[in-house]
């Protein structure tokens, strides 16, 4: 792949003379960002400057001075831009801001996903981003005086403002309220070197800090009073750390008595990050765990690796990875450099944040979209410091531009929500952080207990394998029990829960043990369809049904698209024949909460899916309850497959593997096989052993032959000629052409056009379509699409592809999937 356009290469051409700016480097895209305004935009280079990627430049924009970033220089202006209309970059605020490698980044990502770099780049810092950095001008001639003949009114009074305040340092806008035609004087005294111009350093988000006390001595001694012997017994008696303000509370005493303590040597009191976490300081407290031999070999490797190259952390769930994460980032903290960790989604990241925390206080900062745009704002600019860190972020932080980044790692490597499938860039972060670690010259580390097919296809050819095949303490994988749901119908068994896990959860209450319960779906049931004529109750707006939402006994029952959102009032009777007989069809994690409660009525249910946490920090409250052993069955989606660490849960139940298993796309079954593998994976990892139920109408799917028998690699494997035999990623590649509008007629008409244009190309790939989505509209637009099947070692870059945009009507969008997740 050759995707993108080195940065500011100058070919030298015989005979000319060198001069200074080179004339390739005299043009300049701009990144021009203010709250009215933010996009890319064409300056010149006057000769004096010498402007590089990633420099914070001062550019004349309307009649404002504004903050930019210089992105690359162009050769060329477009042909609608006549060069006496380029205005000039008026300074160089902040050279080297950015890395001029984090630009090349962000145009490959332009290139490679057939997106405008201005899009990427919204993707990649936070809006607004350089409104609140200050432009700021010093004083740094102190001799330089001000009855200078050749100094303008205005130059004179800047000089005399900067001399008259205290530090000699003052913010630009102060100053130009204040000087008339403040421009030009400052030109002037910014050319004599007497002032400077900068761009005040971000302040770092800091982390909120609180006192904490922690016990020094080993015996209690003999000399103190009754009174401190009790404080010193309940420190010691709670880990030998505690809150002040804890301690204050528990023993009724006051600050005083404590510092007395602090006299005498016997505690130490001290400032501490306060995590948000309020479960108790000794969180704060930890230390390197010795590794088992797997994970020291692990370690061993990745530490050998200097510079880039791929790593493949194959370790069935629960073997440790985490812990070799952590041990893979403290020395590189302590040379200086910073890691970048990425996880799928939020759901799992307060626990992964916390362990990180905990090992790096004050060191870890937190990035995902569910943030707020001034916690975003924050985490971004404390980034750029440069100061030592670990950012953990979802995939958007792949962007995250960190100098001096030592390693960059993506835990649970496989699941698709690296992937952004709408709006473009429709990248992957996986796909990104290969080339940012290129680029930036250190390692990439994909973890998994179920790696992707694409990782899988790279060991022959780059990427390292690790494998760490046990669990610590050499615990065991926990049984997989299948149980055949058609055998328990005919013997009678009306239920959603098979015998076998009905005895279970009995069992789980009377051990006071915990369990996860997964379903595939959120809500009560899939669709709502009338016994008398078969009518199913659709979404106006879109072509699927509408799910039926029970949330309680006491609830409004109510029907909703799971696509648009759409809700409406269930009907009372068919809206078709009028039959009052409505059956709900497939169940979802309410009907099986509800289930549970009526059979099961003194369980204590924390239902965890996309319905539940919606709130902020609804997943960590939800979490920390079950985890605090306040709930004893977790029932949920997806979500609560990946990357839980409850020591508590000795059963996992699937509740229906079916919905898993038969979805139509060629990926369907490494979802399903790396999805039941997860899920199967959160039981037995404490000291209790663990089993697990599997409930399917299709026990002999080869998928859940391989769930049972703990053999992701085989199936991998077996998987993997499959797809070659169909041409299908990671052999070949793919891109996907989605077109949608309003007008069904328009939207088909103009598939078929591009079709027709792709099909004149001579081009390596074969076309498949058009042909309309799966759900054909959705929210009242139309979607019809274009596959695209490349040969395997085939570039996708193509410029007919560039060129589509161009031919589609104004009414029509079209998005460009390169490396599409999903086909339907
Ligand atoms: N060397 C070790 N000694 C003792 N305990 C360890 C060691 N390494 C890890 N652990 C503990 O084992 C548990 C499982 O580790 P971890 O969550 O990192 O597994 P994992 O490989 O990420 O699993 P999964 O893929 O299922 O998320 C954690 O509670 C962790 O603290
Ligand atoms: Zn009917
Ligand atoms: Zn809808």
């Amino acid at each position: 792949m050759n995707a993108f356009r080195p940065l500011g290469v100058v070919v030298a051409e015989p005979g000319t003379v060198y001069s200074s700016p080179r004339e390739s480097d005299r043009y300049w895209e701009v990144l021009v960002d203010c709250p009215e305004t933010q996009g890319i935009y064409i300056y010149q280079v006057p000769p004096h400057l010498k402007v590089q990627s990633g420099d914070i430049l001062s550019v004349p924009f309307g009649s404002q001075q504004l903050g930019a970033i210089a992105i690359r220089s162009t050769p060329s202006l477009p042909p609608s831009l006549p060069p006496d209309k380029v205005r000039n970059v008026e300074e160089i605020v902040s050279a080297g801001f950015f890395s001029p490698t984090y630009w090349e980044l962000l145009n490959r990502v332009a290139e490679y996903y057939y997106t405008p770099l201005m899009q990427v780049v919204r993707v990649a810092l936070p809006p607004g981003l350089l409104k609140r950095s200050q432009r700021r001008i010093r004083l740094i001639e102190p001799t330089a005086v001000t009855i200078d003949p050749f100094l303008s009114p205005a130059s004179r009074q800047l000089l005399e403002l900067l001399q008259a305040s205290k530090t000699q340092d003052l913010a630009w806008r102060y100053l130009k309220s204040k000087v008339k035609g403040a421009d030009w004087g400052l030109k002037a005294l910014l050319q004599r070197h007497w002032v400077e111009s900068y761009l005040e350093p971000p302040t770092p988000s800091r982390p909120k800090l609180q006192k904490a006390v922690t016990l020094l001595v080993d015996s209690l001694p003999a000399e103190v009073t009754p009174r401190q012997q009790e404080i010193l017994g309940v420190l010691r008696q709670r880990g030998g750390e505690l809150w002040l303000s804890e301690l204050l509370q528990i023993c009724q005493t006051s600050s005083s008595l404590i510092k007395a303590l602090e006299q005498k040597g016997y505690v130490l009191s001290e400032e501490r990050e306060v995590l948000r976490r309020n479960s108790g300081i000794w969180q704060a407290v930890d230390t390197p765990k010795t590794l088992t031999p797997d994970q020291s070999e692990a370690l061993n490797q990745i530490t050998q690796q200097t510079g880039y190259g791929q790593i493949l952390l194959h370790g069935v769930t629960g073997s440790g990875k985490t812990e070799v994460y952590l041990q893979a980032i403290a020395p590189l903290l302590s040379q200086g450099k910073s890691a970048l960790v990425l996880v799928p989604e939020i759901g799992l990241t307060p626990q992964l944040t916390d362990r990180f925390r905990a090992r790096f206080p004050n060191q870890v900062f937190v990035y995902h979209s569910a943030l707020s745009d001034g916690e975003r704002y924050d985490t971004w600019r404390s980034t750029i410091q440069g100061t030592p860190q670990i950012i953990i972020g979802t995939r958007s932080a792949i962007f995250a531009p960190l100098p001096k980044l030592g390693l960059i790692i993506l835990d649970e490597e496989h699941d698709s929500s690296f992937k952004q499938d709408q709006p473009s860039p429709t990248y992957h972060a996986r796909t990104v952080a290969q080339w940012r670690s290129q680029l930036e010259d250190c390692p990439l580390i994909l973890g998994s207990a179920t790696p992707s097919l694409e990782t899988w296809a790279t060991l022959q050819q780059n990427t390292r394998y690790l494998s760490l095949p046990q669990r610590v303490y050499a615990r065991p994988m926990p049984p997989v029990e299948i149980v055949d749901m058609r055998r328990e119908l005919q013997e009678g068994n009306r239920s959603i829960f098979s015998r076998s896990l009905q005895t279970a959860l009995a069992q789980l209450q009377a051990e006071n043990k915990q369990g996860i319960l997964f379903i595939h779906r959120r809500g009560h049931s899939t669709f709502v369809s009338c016994r008398s004529c078969g009518y199913v109750v659709e979404c106006p707006h879109c072509d699927v049904s509408l799910a039926y939402h029970h949330t309680h006994e006491r609830a409004t029952p109510h029907l909703r698209c799971h696509y648009c959102n759409y809700s409406q009032l269930h009907p009372q009777r068919c809206p078709q024949c009028d039959s009052p007989y409505l059956k709900h069809f497939g169940s979802g994690t309410q009907r099986v909460t509800q289930e549970l409660e009526k059979l099961y009525p003194s369980l204590r249910i924390v239902r965890f899916d996309s319905d539940t946490t919606r709130t902020k920090d609804a997943h960590r409250t939800l979490l920390t309850r079950f985890a605090n052993a306040e709930a004893d069955i977790l029932v949920g989606t997806q979500m609560l497959t990946k990357g839980l660490d409850l020591a508590g849960v000795t059963l996992v139940g699937i509740v229906s593997a079916d919905g898993l298993l038969h979805l139509s796309d060629y990926r369907a079954s490494e979802r399903a096989c790396a999805t039941l593998t997860q899920v199967a994976g959160r039981a037995g990892r404490g000291d209790d052993p663990g089993r697990v139920i599997l409930q399917t109408y299709t026990p002999e799917n080869p998928v859940v032959e391989a769930v049972r028998r703990h053999e992701y690699a085989r199936f991998v494997e077996t998987e993997l000629s499959q797809r070659a035999a169909l041409n299908y990623p990671p052999h070949g590649r793919l891109i996907l052409l989605r077109l949608s509008g309003v007008d069904l007629n328009l939207v088909e008409q103009t598939a078929q056009q591009l079709a027709n244009l792709l099909d004149s190309a001579t081009a390596p790939y074969e076309i498949l379509g058009p042909a309309p989505a799966t759900v054909m509209r959705v929210a009242n637009r139309y979607r019809w699409q274009i596959l695209l099947k490349f040969p395997s070692n085939t570039s996708t870059q193509m410029q007919i592809l560039s060129e589509l945009k161009a031919h589609c009507p104004p009414a029509i969008s079209l998005l460009i999937d390169v490396d599409p997740m999903q086909l339907g």
